[in-house]
């Protein structure tokens, strides 16, 4: 695992930002793994700047998201769909069929999971899969406990997530208790995996996640097998 220690928020998006488009211009084809949440957030800005100015051609450009609230519309403002929508693909010139995200309304969630995986499986894998950690240690949706060996499913999120993701909505009630999430045996597939880490309120998980043995209790600590893992994180991540 490669840590990168970085000054602040600023120069973490920026590096971030750096990474992914050097991948997207080096490729012939490429899948992304993407993420949501506040983290990625910067990155996304300087993402669309770099593409933009450089006027890059997306066409060979394919992405997936991590994770969708169940029960959450692909129009729902706070839907993961909308988040990308107004933060990336609106902004780019990605092809939007080449874009999926789980369906948090689909009738039978079951076959939605089924589905997903089939369309991971389809675009070949994932190249490189940008990550947040929830303060528990969750990546992606993967709660604490969730195993190892698991792909695509629907989780009940912690009460920890519910509370920390409140701040997205109206009421701590509108938020979703359930969620569509790529499973830990799924982002360990990907070939690269960027880890992004800000703030002091990740400190914990953070440390835990580098040098805690490997346990289901702390999700993240599964990276710890993977072998191509950068982790970008900043002076309060890493205090
Ligand atoms: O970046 P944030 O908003 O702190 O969230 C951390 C992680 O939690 C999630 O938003 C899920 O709660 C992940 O998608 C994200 O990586």
């Amino acid at each position: 695992m490669k840590i990168v220690h970085v000054e602040n928020y600023d120069e973490m998006s920026m590096r971030a930002a750096r990474t992914v488009f050097n991948k997207i211009v080096e490729s012939e084809r490429v899948v992304l793994g993407l993420a949501t949440g506040s983290t990625p957030e910067k990155m996304y800005d300087y993402l669309v700047d770099m593409l933009n100015k450089n006027k890059v051609d997306l066409s060979h450009v394919y992405t997936i998201n991590l994770d969708e609230y169940v029960g959450l519309g692909n129009d729902h403002p706070q839907s993961y769909h909308q988040y990308m929508n107004r933060i990336f693909f609106d902004r780019v010139p990605i092809p939007k069929d080449h874009t999926f995200i789980p369906h948090g309304d689909a009738p039978d969630l079951e076959a939605e999971v089924e589905r997903y995986e089939q369309v991971i499986e389809e675009l070949g894998g994932v190249d490189l899969q940008v990550l947040g950690i929830g303060r528990n240690g969750h990546i992606a949706f993967n709660e604490p406990g969730t195993p190892f060996d698991s792909r695509t499913h629907v989780v009940d999120l912690a009460e920890t997530t519910v509370n920390d993701n409140a701040r997205f909505f109206d009421t701590v009630e509108e938020v979703p208790r359930q969620a569509i999430t790529m499973g830990l045996d799924t982002i360990m597939s990907a070939k690269s995996i960027l880890l992004l880490v800000s703030g002091d309120e990740k400190e914990e998980a953070l440390a835990c996640m580098i040098d805690c043995e490997v346990s289901e209790e702390l999700p993240a600590t599964i990276l710890q097998r993977h072998h191509d893992v950068t982790v970008i994180a900043d002076d309060e991540a890493l205090e």
